[in-house]
């Protein structure tokens, strides 16, 4: 009997390298990755670090100067446009035309991919119901508010139902129940269609519920690429919450814990009257700094411990504070 030929990966990027003119380092340094078909993936990384030119390369958008990109086996960049048409994309701005309907530019778009209105206008209807926008199909696109325009691009990168969802930050801009409506509708992608994506955001809370996998890029640089619940408990540390006995020695106790200690970076904030005190071996290191507090005369209510999140995880890898 013939072997079964392993379905390729949705995504595969191998040593990928992009630099733009005038800059001093790679925009994109020699990332290599897989995405397996049908997994959520979120994509992290602070202001600057890649994580726009790595989606524009994964999308055909923009060349590599160096190595290569795979979407379903194929290069995206390739000629025919085929494997552009399996991906939906959308990108932080997506042109409409302002002066037509959101109907009429929904019809331009199916179009654009190929496909009949009749095909196209079952996906249209739903997810215009699912984000609660029926009644605003007909209007001009420039009476629309900024979240409504976000949902439209998703709703646009939907149309054919394309296998592959390159979402740049999708959810940027909406309020709590559109995010709630986005993470419902590629939850449902998912499971109704198999629908693979990969989802960039600066909501790190958004990621940690929805993905299976994070992947997250530094300076253009791959940093980590693993499930939200393995990243917290390997790079979260542990997360101390400290309760001043007097509620007036909060701000006293945050400038005693200062942001090192035993030469290492701490990470101090305030959350509901209590120090948040977060770095590597926390539960080894808190009780010589909790001397050092009570040697200045800041008296300790309660102690607690709380579960590292990917936020952490996170804060620890790239954070302004980590150790480089
Ligand atoms: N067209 C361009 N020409 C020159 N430099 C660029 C261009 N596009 C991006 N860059 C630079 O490349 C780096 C990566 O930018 P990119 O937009 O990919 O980051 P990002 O992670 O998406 O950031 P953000 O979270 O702010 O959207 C940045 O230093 C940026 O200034």
């Amino acid at each position: 009997m013939p072997e079964a030929v392993p379905a390729p990966p949705a995504i595969r990027a191998r040593d990928l390298v992009k630099r733009y003119r005038g800059m001093e380092r790679d925009a994109v340094h020699q990332l290599s990755f897989d995405v397996e078909q049908g997994a959520v993936i979120g994509l992290l990384g602070a202001n600057g670090a890649g994580k726009t030119t790595l989606t524009k390369l994964l999308c055909g958008v923009t060349t590599p100067d160096r190595g290569s990109v795979r979407i379903f086996g194929a290069d995206p960049a390739g000629r025919g446009g085929l494997v552009k048409r399996a991906i939906g994309v959308v990108h932080q701005s997506g042109p409409f035309d302002m002066m037509l309907s959101v109907l009429d530019n929904l019809r331009i778009a199916a179009a654009f991919k190929g496909l009949r209105w009749r095909e196209a206008q079952g996906t249209v209807t739903d997810a215009l119901g699912a984000f609660g926008l029926e009644k605003k199909a007909s209007q001009l696109v420039f009476t629309l508010s900024g979240g409504e325009l976000r949902r439209l691009q998703l709703i646009r990168a939907l149309l054919g139902t394309p296998p592959l969802l390159i979402l740049d930050e999708p959810s940027a801009g909406l309020d709590v129940t559109g995010r709630r409506q986005v993470w419902t509708m590629l939850g449902d992608l998912r499971r109704r269609h198999g629908t693979t994506v990969l989802w960039t955001s600066h909501y790190v809370e958004e990621l940690e519920r929805n993905c299976r996998q994070v992947l997250i890029i530094d300076a253009g640089r791959l940093v980590e690429f693993a499930s939200p619940r393995a990243l917290a408990e390997r790079f979260g540390g542990q997360v101390a919450l400290v309760r001043p006995l007097s509620a007036g020695d909060t701000e006293r106790l945050v400038g005693a814990l200062g942001t090192r200690h035993d030469g290492r970076p701490l990470r101090v904030a305030v959350s509901d009257g209590r120090v948040e005190i977060a770095g590597r071996d926390m539960r080894s290191r808190l009780p010589s700094l909790l001397t050092r507090v009570t040697e200045l005369g800041i008296g300790i209510d309660t102690v607690e411990y709380r579960t590292p999140s990917l936020e952490d995880a996170f804060l620890e890898l790239v954070g302004a504070d980590r150790d480089r």
